[in-house]
């Protein structure tokens, strides 16, 4: 442990103590996450891959790290910033310390930083790109963002046998919760690589298809949108997060980026159709743009609360569902599990739609 800093390119430079194994700096899109709790599943989310991760909430660590609440097999992110660490984790479930397992991994970790002051920084500039180094004199390189979906999407086919609705399960970076959520109502679920066809996927016989969550701009999937678009028309498909706003894009729409995106385990969105609210767990930095949305074709399903944007589509003809939140949680609320046995009742035939929306 030595003294590091985090440098916002803004100017603003952010004092605290450096724990991991790093050498290098590292740089990456300053992002805040106001959870109290689910920290380990924050910080194993492949869709922070290429992102610095600000923890509002000032005390992390209480309860330790476990070997289950992983959402994926690595750390994606290329920080973690922090106000305090707990030293003395305490559950049933805990065998290390938040501390202890990032110590070993090449994933800076600043910790006694005045987070408060950070977000407020990041409020009112808008996501900014920051470096954390151990010199406060450095200097911010034009480099641009890697394509992150290709990093931590399976490279591999992967078949668990199930007795119900065969999915396929396109992995753009997929938290497991979105697979375990699947098997625990007994799909079959096939998980492919971000790239696959529709030729490749019909091979598969599916029942529908889940598009996951995944990092980064969704322009970047722009080559594949044509095949999205393919495989989402030939069988009932659920988009979440980054499928949906794929689905969304393949279909003509636009995306954008917020100013500082939705990150936490609180965030109220209406269901149109009822005015009924649901808090939702969510983890985004782009919308898609509500005037880009072609009325004829979609329906606006749900919109958060707070700003109004559009949190759910569903199209007019065809069994395609989409929501910008995380149904699976993990972590957060499970008020919209819903999401899925609605998905699996349309598969099933046992309903005709998922939800229409009044706009
Ligand atoms: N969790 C996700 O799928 C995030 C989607 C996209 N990378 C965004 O930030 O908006």
């Amino acid at each position: 442990m030595e003294n590091g800093y985090l440098i916002l390119e803004t100017g603003e430079i952010f004092p605290g103590l450096l724990y991991g194994q790093t050498t290098e700096n590292t740089i990456g899109e300053v992002v805040f996450n106001t959870s109290m709790t689910g920290y380990q599943e924050i910080m194993t989310d492949p869709s922070y891959a290429g992102q610095i991760i600000v923890f509002c909430y000032p005390l992390i660590g209480n309860y330790g790290m476990n070997p289950f609440d992983h959402e994926s097999n690595d750390y994606y992110a290329k920080g973690i910033v922090t106000n305090e660490i707990s030293q003395t984790p305490n559950h049933f479930k805990s065998n290390s310390s938040v501390g202890e397992i990032l110590e070993k991994k090449d994933l800076p970790f600043l910790t006694g930083v005045d987070t408060r002051a950070l977000v407020k920084t990041i409020r009112n500039r808008g996501t900014v790109k920051g470096i954390i180094s151990k010199d406060k004199n450095v200097s911010f390189p034009n480099v641009s963002d890697p394509f992150y979906i290709k990093k931590v999407s399976t490279k591999t086919v992967i078949t668990y046998e199930n007795d119900g609705p065969h999915i396929v399960l396109m992995d753009f970076g997929c938290k497991k919760s979105i697979l375990t959520y699947l098997l625990k109502r007994n799909c079959k679920v096939t998980v492919v690589p971000y790239h696959y066809t529709l030729e490749q996927i019909d091979k598969m016989y599916p029942d529908g298809v889940v598009l996951s969550n995944g990092p980064g701009n969704p322009m970047a999937m722009k080559k594949w949108l044509p095949d999205i678009k393919k495989i989402s028309a030939a069988y009932p498909t659920l988009g979440i997060c980054l499928g949906h706003q794929l689905i969304a894009l393949a279909y003509g729409s636009q995306t954008k980026k917020l100013p500082y995106g939705h990150r936490g385990a609180n965030h109220p969105v209406k269901e149109l159709e009822t005015g009924k609210v649901m808090m939702t767990s969510q983890n985004h930095g782009y919308v898609v743009v509500d005037e880009t949305i072609n009325g004829d074709l979609f329906s606006i399903t749900y919109r958060h609360v707070n700003d109004g944007t559009v949190e759910g589509l569903s199209h007019r003809t065809l069994p395609i569902y989409t929501v910008q939140f995380h149904p699976e949680a993990h972590p957060g609320p499970q008020d919209t599990e819903f999401i899925f046995d609605q998905f699996i009742r349309i598969l099933n035939g046992t309903t005709g739609v998922l939800s229409y929306a009044i706009q």
